[in-house]
């Protein structure tokens, strides 16, 4: 009779290699010495000092996205193929690793992510900072009500001369980044007011209360998103910069480049 190794065995059989999220160092060094096994590891940071790590922007709460971002990065770095069978480890419901999903890697879902972070003009962790506030301002709101925000990040001189100013600019004459925690509350008391915040690549907060004035045409957002979303996926089309959005209505966060919507993501879910 099988047991329930025979069953749930197949979920890692013959796999290409095995994708680990977020170990634990013990749980790390468990799989090293298996013989001909690929393991690759995947995280916010390489705390376990993995000879094969992939840095995943942000640890992603929903397991099917962080999956999908983690396995876009390998892909992307090479260190996996197209088609290959992965078993991919995780934790879900506690802090150790609790759940094995079996994946096979697919080129063609690939969703730009890696872009976004790795080959924008802005510096990473700018990317990665002025993410973390958006999403710290969907989940909390403006005093308890949502509120909606637009980051133009990158290519800032450019994206000066498509727009203008709908006030007096507060950062005018001030040298703050992204990133410093007395920013991020400077960022969500602005972000009451009208349009959008305009950030350098090495993160400096050019000014607030920007009104964006790119060419709309051939820009492709999904139906039903208004004008704070086409004027922030139109300027990544008429600069190298990247626009990152939190929705007032919907409560979403979304990221652009290029003209195109490249990642959607639920403040809730952080
Ligand atoms: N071209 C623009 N440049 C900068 N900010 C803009 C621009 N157009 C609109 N906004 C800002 O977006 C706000 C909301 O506009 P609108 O409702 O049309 O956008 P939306 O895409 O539906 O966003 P939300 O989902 O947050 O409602 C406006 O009050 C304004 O502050
Ligand atoms: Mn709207």
């Amino acid at each position: 009779m099988a047991g329930l190794d025979d069953v749930f065995g197949d979920l890692f059989a013959s796999v290409d290699a095995v994708v680990l999220f977020s170990p634990s160092g013990s749980y790390y060094e468990q799989f090293v010495d298996i013989e001909d096994l690929d393991v690759i590891v995947v995280g916010t940071e390489n705390a376990v000092g993995a000879e094969t790590f992939v840095e995943l922007p942000l640890e992603f709460g929903n397991i099917s996205e962080r999956i999908r971002y983690g396995l876009e990065g390998a892909l992307e770095q090479g260190v996996i193929e197209d088609g290959d069978e992965l078993a991919c480890a995780s934790s879900v419901f506690s802090d150790g690793i609790d759940t094995v999903s079996r994946v096979r890697a697919d080129a063609e879902t690939r969703t730009g992510i890696y872009d976004l972070f790795v080959k924008s003009r802005a510096d990473p962790e700018v990317v990665k900072s002025v993410l973390e506030v958006a999403i710290e301002l969907g989940k909390k709101g403006q005093k308890g009500k949502p509120v909606g925000a637009l980051f133009v990040v990158g290519d800032a001189g450019k994206v000066m001369n498509k727009s203008r100013p709908l006030s007096y600019n507060p950062f005018e004459k001030s040298h703050v980044h992204v990133g410093d925690p007395i920013v991020n509350v400077m960022l969500k008391e602005f972000s009451r007011l009208d349009g959008a915040f305009i950030i350098s690549d090495a993160g400096k907060i050019v000014s607030a209360y920007r009104y964006l004035e790119p060419s709309a045409e051939g820009v492709d957002i999904p139906k039903g998103l208004g004008a704070r979303h086409m004027a922030g996926g139109a300027i990544t089309r008429d600069t190298n910069a990247i626009a990152i959005v939190l929705s007032e209505s919907d409560g979403l966060v979304r990221a652009f480049k290029a003209g195109e919507l490249i990642l959607e993501v639920d403040p809730e879910a952080y």
